[in-house]
C-alpha cells in the first residue's frame, strides 16, 4: 500500500509502505495513483514529495507477481499521470530505486537522493527490459550512451555516481525525505516543461555505438535474449519520437516477458535468496542458528587457493594470519596478496589494507583465531596432520575449516578434540573473484559452525550454499560425470572444439576441455590417483579403459604423462603460443594422437552432433543432481542451481541445470538416459535416479513441487 499525509499544509506526502522492499505490487499501484491523484485534486496541496518507508524507496515491480496474470493498474500511465501533473513532484530516494522504483522517479520532476542511496534499471538480470519508460526517459535524461550501458547490464549505481550522470538532481548526508520536502516547496511555481523527460530532446549517439554494444553482448552474455532487447529499446529512444519509443519497448517487453529465460531468470533470483534459508537433516536450520562473529581469521597455505582466500577475508575487514610452510610459495604468495590489495586501494581510493595480514610459517601463531580455513594439498594424510595438531594449538572454540574439494569432512573431524567446530568451506578459483562458497556440514557439524561459515560467506560477498559430505559435494560430484562423458565423446569420435562449440553454444562462457587447460590438467590427475584410477593404485588385472569394473577413458593421464597439462605448458587439449598462452588453437598433434588411441583400441570414430553433445555431457550431470537431492546432500534443487550458476559457468538465462531438466521436461530427460544407458551399460550413473523416475511416475510435477518427493530430514534435536 501507499500512506498519504499533508506535511506544512501543502505539501502532498505519498509513502511506500510494503516491507521488506516497497516492491510494486497491484496493491501499492493502485495506493499510489489514487494518493497522487488526491494530492493533485487538492487545492491546498502545492507540491508533493513521493518516498519510501523504512529506509527503502522501492525495489521495483513485485517479480513474485510475473508468474500470475498482472492486476491492478499498470506502471506506464501512472508515472505518465505524474509526469504531466501540474504540481511538482519530488523523489525521496532512500535505501535502493531499482527497476519500476528508478522508473517511478523519472517521472517525478525531481529526485533528490541519500549519499548511501543507489540506483539501477536490473530488469536485464530477470530477462527482462525496464518497460515503464525506463528506456525512453533515462537516455534523455543522461544520454544515450550511459543509459546503454547502465540498462544493458543492471548495474547498480551508488548516488555520488547518479549525481554525476544527472539521474538525480541532489544528494544529501541528510535526512532526505525533509531535505525534499523543503526542495518541493522551493520550486512550487517554477515551469515544469523542462522536467518532463518525455519532452526533452535526444542527442546524437556516438557512431556504431549501439552495433558495439550488441557485439559486447554477444560475447559476454552468449545466447541471453533480453540484453538484446534493451539495445534495440533504448535505439528506439535514439531515432523515434518518445510515443513511437514507448509502443517499441511494450511490444520488446511482450516477447520477453513469457520467454523461457525471463522464467529461468527470475527463478534464478529467489533460488539465490532461498540458499541462504538453510536446512540440516537433524532438524537444524538456519532460522534457530546463531553465528559467532568472526574477528581474528587464519588461512593455512598460501598456493592458488589459499592466496585468494586470504583476501577475501582482508577485504571484509577481518585480520588474518596467512600461513605457509614453503619458503617460495609465502614469498610468491605474499606478494601476490599486498599486489591485489594495493590495486584495490587504488581503485577505491583508499589506503591498502596489507596491515590485516600477518605472514607466518609458524602454525603456532595460529593459538588466538577465531576460525582457520585450511587450504594445503589435496592430500588426507597432510590434511589429518595439520588438524591435528590444529585441534591441540587453536582455542576452544575456534572453528577448523578445511578448503578440500572433494575429501572426506568427517574423517578431517575425527582427529580433532572437536568434531562440532569442523565444516567444509569450499572456495572455488580464483576464490577473490568467484561468487561461490559450498558450506560443507559433516555429520558432527553444530549448528552454530554452519551458520558461523554461512554468514562469513556472505560477509566476503559469496553465494553460500550449505551441503552435506560426500565425494566431491555438490559441485564437484556432478561435474566428475560431464567431464568424463565429455572423454568418453573423444573416444568415440568427436574433437575438444566439437564438444566445446556445442558447450558455449548452449550458454556456458568456455567449453569444458577450454576450462581444463585453464585450471590445468594435473588438477584432475592428482584427484584420479586419490581415487585409484590411474598411478600406482590401478588394479591392472582390468581390461584396458576399465576401472574399477566400469568404463574409464585414460585419456586425460595420458596428456599429462606427455606433460601435457594445458596453458601452463603451452599443451593440453588445445594448443597456445607459449605456457602461459591464453589463446586456444586446434591442435593437430592432438588430433592425431586421439586417432592412434581409438586405432589402439579398436574404436570407430562416428559423427557426434551437437543433440548428443549435450545430452551426454548435461543429463548425466543433472541424472547425478537427482541422487545428490535423493541423498540429501543438496536440500532443494535451487541449491544445486546456484552452484552451477556461481561456480561452474552454467549460463544464468538457463537458471540452472535442475530447472534446466523441467524445462525440457523430466520425461525427455528419463527417456534420453535410459537411451544412453542402454546404449553404454558399462557406464552406470547413466541409469536414471529412482528420484527422476518418481517425479515421472507423478505426472512431471514443476520443479516448485519437488521438495514434496524428497525424503524428508528428520530432527535428532
Ligand atoms: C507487461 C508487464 C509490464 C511490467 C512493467 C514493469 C517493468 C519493470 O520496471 C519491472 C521491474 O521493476 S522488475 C524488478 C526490478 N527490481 C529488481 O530487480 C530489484 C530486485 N531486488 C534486489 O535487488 C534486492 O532484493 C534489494 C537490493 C532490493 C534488497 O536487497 P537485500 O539484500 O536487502 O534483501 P533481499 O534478500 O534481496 O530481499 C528481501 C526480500 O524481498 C524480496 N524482494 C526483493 N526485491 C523484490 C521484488 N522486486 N519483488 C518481489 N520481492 C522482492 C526478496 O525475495 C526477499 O524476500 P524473501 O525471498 O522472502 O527473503
Ligand atoms: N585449485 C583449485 O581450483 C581448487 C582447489 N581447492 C582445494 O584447495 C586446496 C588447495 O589447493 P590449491 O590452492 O590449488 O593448491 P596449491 O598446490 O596451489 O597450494 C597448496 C599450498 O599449500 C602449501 N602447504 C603444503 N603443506 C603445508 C603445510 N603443512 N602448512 C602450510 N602450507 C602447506 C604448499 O606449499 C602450497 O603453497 C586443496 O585441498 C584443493 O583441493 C578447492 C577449490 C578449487
Amino acid at each position: 500500500m501507499a500512506k498519504y499525509s499533508r506535511l506544512h499544509g501543502s505539501v502532498g506526502l505519498i509513502s511506500l509502505a510494503n516491507p521488506p522492499v516497497n516492491a510494486l505490487s497491484s496493491v501499492v499501484r493502485h495506493a499510489i495513483s489514487e494518493k497522487v491523484a488526491k494530492a493533485f485534486r487538492d487545492p491546498e496541496v502545492t507540491c508533493v514529495v513521493i518516498c519510501g518507508e523504512n529506509g527503502v524507496f522501492c525495489g521495483g515491480a513485485d517479480i513474485r507477481e510475473f508468474a500470475s496474470t498482472m492486476r491492478g493498474p499498470p506502471l506506464v500511465p501512472m508515472i505518465d499521470a505524474i509526469e504531466e501533473g501540474e504540481k511538482p513532484v519530488v523523489a525521496a530516494i532512500e535505501g535502493v530505486a531499482f527497476g519500476g522504483g528508478l522508473e517511478l522517479a523519472l517521472g517525478c520532476h525531481y529526485r533528490i537522493a541519500h549519499y548511501k542511496a543507489r540506483v539501477g534499471l536490473p530488469e536485464v538480470t530477470l530477462g527482462l527490459l525496464p518497460a515503464a519508460g525506463g528506456t525512453q526517459r533515462l537516455p534523455r535524461l543522461t544520454g544515450v550512451a550511459p543509459a546503454l550501458q547502465l540498462i544493458t547490464t543492471g548495474r547498480h549505481v551508488a548516488a555520488p555516481e547518479a549525481l554525476k550522470l544527472g539521474i538525480v538532481d541532489q544528494v544529501t548526508e541528510q535526512n532526505t525525505v525533509e531535505v525534499a520536502v523543503q526542495f518541493a516547496k522551493s520550486v512550487v511555481g517554477q515551469a515544469l516543461h523542462n522536467r518532463r523527460l518525455s519532452l526533452r530532446q535526444l542527442s546524437c549517439p556516438p557512431d556504431g555505438l549501439f552495433e558495439e554494444t550488441m557485439a559486447q553482448i554477444k560475447q559476454r552474455a552468449r545466447g541471453a535474449v533480453a540484453p538484446i532487447a534493451c539495445v534495440q529499446a533504448v535505439k528506439a529512444a535514439a531515432t523515434l519520437p518518445f510515443k513511437a519509443g514507448m509502443d517499441k519497448e511494450r511490444d520488446l517487453m511482450a516477447t520477453l516477458f513469457n520467454s523461457g529465460q525471463a522464467k529461468a531468470l527470475q527463478y534464478s533470483f529467489f533460488a539465490q535468496r532461498s540458499v541462504a534459508k538453510w536446512n540440516l537433516p537433524n532438524g537444524a536450520h538456519s532460522g534457530i542458528s546463531k553465528a559467532r562473529a568472526v574477528h581474528r581469521a587464519a588461512v593455512i597455505g598460501l598456493g592458488t587457493m589459499g592466496r585468494g582466500i586470504v583476501v577475501s577475508l582482508v577485504r571484509a575487514g577481518i585480520s588474518v594470519i596467512a600461513m605457509e610452510t614453503n619458503e617460495k610459495q609465502l614469498h610468491t604468495g605474499k606478494k601476490m596478496v599486498i599486489a591485489i590489495l594495493e590495486k584495490d586501494a587504488q581503485k577505491h581510493n583508499a589506503a591498502p589494507r596489507a596491515d590485516l595480514v600477518h605472514f607466518t610459517e609458524r602454525l603456532s601463531d595460529l593459538s588466538n583465531v577465531d576460525l582457520v580455513i585450511e587450504a594445503v594439498y589435496e592430500d588426507m594424510v597432510l590434511k589429518k596432520d595439520i588438524f591435528k595438531q590444529l585441534s591441540m594449538i587453536c582455542k576452544p572454540d575456534a572453528f577448523l575449516c578445511t578448503n578440500t574439494s572433494a575429501l572426506n569432512v568427517d574423517e578431517l573431524a575425527a582427529v580433532t578434540g572437536r568434531p562440532e567446530m569442523v565444516v567444509g568451506m569450499h572456495f572455488f578459483a580464483p576464490a577473490h573473484v568467484m561468487k561461490l562458497l559450498e558450506v560443507v556440514y559433516g555429520q558432527h557439524s553444530s549448528p552454530e559452525a554452519v551458520a558461523t561459515a554461512m554468514q562469513l560467506g556472505k560477509r566476503l560477498g559469496k553465494v553460500s550454499v550449505a551441503v552435506g559430505n560426500c565425494p566431491g559435494f555438490v559441485g564437484n560430484r556432478m561435474m566428475k560425470l560431464y567431464v568424463e562423458q565429455a572423454h568418453f565423446l573423444l573416444e568415440e569420435g568427436a574433437t575438444p572444439e566439437q564438444v566445446d562449440e556445442a558447450l558455449e553454444e548452449f550458454g556456458f562462457a568456455m567449453g569444458i576441455f577450454k576450462v581444463s587447460d585453464l585450471s590445468g590438467l594435473d588438477v584432475g590427475w592428482r584427484v584420479r590417483k586419490e581415487a585409484g584410477l590411474t598411478g600406482a593404485g590401478v588394479d591392472w588385472k582390468e581390461p584396458p579403459r576399465r576401472r574399477q569394473g566400469r568404463r574409464y577413458s585414460p585419456l586425460a593421464d595420458l596428456l599429462c604423462e606427455k606433460g601435457h597439462l594445458g596453458q601452463k605448458t603451452s599443451r593440453g587439449w588445445y594448443l597456445y603460443e607459449k605456457p602461459g598462452g591464453r589463446d586456444p588453437k586446434p591442435d593437430q598433434g592432438l588430433h592425431s594422437f586421439l586417432v592412434e588411441y581409438r586405432s589402439k583400441y579398436g574404436l570407430k570414430a562416428r559423427r557426434i552432433d551437437k543433440d548428443e553433445v549435450l545430452e551426454r555431457c548435461l543429463f548425466s550431470l543433472i541424472n547425478e543432481g537427482f541422487c545428490i537431492l535423493d541423498d540429501g546432500i543438496a536440500s532443494g534443487p535451487e541449491d544445486v542451481d546456484v552452484i552451477y550458476v556461481h561456480g561452474y559457468g552454467w549460463p544464468r538465462h538457463r537458471g540452472g541445470p535442475m530447472f534446466y531438466a523441467d524445462m525440457v521436461g523430466l520425461s525427455k530427460v528419463l527417456e534420453r538416459l535410459e537411451f544412453y544407458h542402454q546404449a553404454h551399460p558399462d557406464v552406470p550413473y547413466l541409469k536414471p535416479s529412482p528420484l527422476l523416475r518418481k517425479l515421472v511416475r507423478n505426472g512431471s510435477p514443476p520443479i516448485r513441487e519437488w521438495r514434496e518427493f524428497l525424503k524428508r530430514p528428520h530432527s535428532h534435536l
